[in-house]
């Protein structure tokens, strides 16, 4: 299982410092929603340019046009882009016209999927995302009585390649790689610790 961090910070600076922080951990470098939108597509090229050797994911959440933000953020130097996989049956495909154009990788994001979650997995899943994001936002986080569980029985049911987001710490990824996730994405529990190093690096440890 890889380990992505999640750059949940609004300005570049700093996420070129969590970044330079965690890289040597982590498997994968989110640039967050939030980031994108602060700092624009050439937050990718900074990140990538400082990064050439880890692989770069742009939380993108594309909801419509899904070709041309997928293709912006490639053409940026992403490896993997998100579309919503909420969005319309098009949109999905377009991004993966995109993918296969620029020879990338197009994550379906579960974001607001909940009912029929895996029925709807399995249909994104045959539009030819590369994975799903089975994910809880930070929003549904803040719920009361929010467990992490409910995405991992769905990605054990689902039998098709997931990651999960939903605030994945050192409690809970263990029980993210049993339940046969392909990558753990970890935001706060590294951008919040005192030593976010460290804590990539535990997480990173918790993973055989
Ligand atoms: O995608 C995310 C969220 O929607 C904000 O953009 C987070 O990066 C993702 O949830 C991982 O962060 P944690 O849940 O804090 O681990």
């Amino acid at each position: 299982m890889k380990l992505q961090v999640a750059l949940d910070v609004a300005q570049l600076d700093q996420a070129l410092t969590l970044a330079r922080q965690t890289a040597e951990h982590v498997d994968i470098l989110e640039l967050g929603t939030p980031l994108i939108k602060a700092e624009g597509l050439d937050a990718i090229k900074a990140i990538k340019a400082a990064h050439p050797d880890k692989l770069v994911f742009a939380d993108m959440k594309t909801a419509d046009a899904g070709e041309l933000e997928a293709d912006l953020a490639f053409a940026a130097g992403a490896d993997l882009v998100t579309v919503m996989g909420a969005a319309d049956d098009d949109t999905v495909r377009g991004a993966v016209a995109a993918g296969r154009k620029h020879g990338k990788d197009v994550v379906a994001d579960m974001i607001t999927v909940v009912d029929d979650r895996v029925a709807r997995i399995r249909e994104v899943s045959k539009m030819g995302v590369s994975f799903v994001e089975i994910h809880a936002g930070l929003d549904e986080q803040a719920k009361p009585g929010y467990s992490i569980q409910a995405l991992l029985d769905d990605g054990r049911q689902a039998g098709v390649p997931f990651s999960i987001a939903g605030g994945i710490t050192g409690e809970s990824i263990a029980a993210v790689q049993e339940a046969g996730a392909t990558v753990a994405v970890a935001g706060g529990a590294i951008r919040s610790a005192q030593d976010p190093a460290a804590a990539a690096k535990a997480l990173k440890s918790l993973i055989r």
